[in-house]
């Protein structure tokens, strides 16, 4: 079964556009787990452009489903991880000035360093995720680097999927396909929405875990919050 991690980013930069507490990210977290949400993703950036530091400390006292903290491992966020402890870091190789997450990592390149980092988070005993594109060697390697997972970074798939759907998923099952085989897990996330989640999860039901974001939070403003997650779980195969 497919997990729904509902990614809250959003919710705090429509606050912090204007700098009160409305909508209150900690309610929204709350709500969306209350809506049937399965875990809470944030990805705290560095100039804290949505979600900031003390939200993160405040959304670990009430996050009750799977926490998912995604980010670059800076010093910021290996505290801030050892910190919280939540049950899964997604290590992404964001620099701090994009505007969102862009590319998965180059598991080879980067060896030493993620070998070193995954070590640290997992004997903080966190799950470590991998953000990783559909290519083979950098599954292989984020095996090597001892990761526990790959988030597939599925927005070359969201953006092909309305051409042709079936080149489109076709690297990802290769990926999913390898990551099985080599024993991690596999989330993915990046782009998805009503119109191609569904797809996804049929030809790759081994998925573990979709976060979404953007196009969720677009969604509940003309469907409503509720409504939507329980859209997007009918979409993942929660209701069979
Ligand atoms: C790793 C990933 O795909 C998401 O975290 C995405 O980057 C969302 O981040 P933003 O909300 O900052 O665009
Ligand atoms: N890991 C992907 C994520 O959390 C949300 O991405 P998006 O749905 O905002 O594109």
């Amino acid at each position: 079964m497919t997990r729904l991690s509902v990614n809250i980013n959003k919710f705090a930069s429509l606050r912090n556009a204007r700098g009160g507490n409305n909508p209150d990210v900690i309610k929204a977290a709350m709500d969306c787990e209350r809506f049937g949400a399965q875990g809470i993703t944030i990805h705290p950036r560095p100039d804290e452009r949505h979600i900031t530091t003390k939200d993160v400390y405040a959304l670990k006292d009430v996050v009750t489903t799977e926490f998912n903290i995604e980010g670059y491992p800076d010093q910021r966020f290996l505290k801030i991880i050892k910190d919280i402890r939540p049950a899964q870091a997604t290590l992404v190789p964001d620099g701090p000035d994009v505007l969102t997450s862009n590319a998965g990592w180059d598991t080879i390149r980067n060896k030493e360093f993620l070998t070193k980092v995954v070590k640290e988070l997992k004997d903080f005993g966190v799950r470590v995720s991998l953000f990783t594109d559909p290519v083979i060697d950098m599954v292989t390697g984020a095996k090597d680097v001892g990761a526990d997972r790959i988030e597939l970074y599925t927005e070359s798939y969201a953006t092909q999927y309305s051409k042709d759907k079936i080149k489109a998923i076709s690297p990802y099952k290769k990926a999913a396909v390898k990551a099985t085989e080599l024993g991690l897990g596999v989330n993915a996330g990046h782009d998805l929405d009503l119109e191609n989640l569904n797809y996804l999860i049929t030809e790759i039901p081994e998925t573990d875990e979709v976060s979404i974001g953007h196009a969720l939070i677009c969604d509940a403003l003309y469907l409503g919050l509720e409504n939507t997650i329980q859209r997007y779980l009918k979409e993942v195969g929660f209701y069979k």
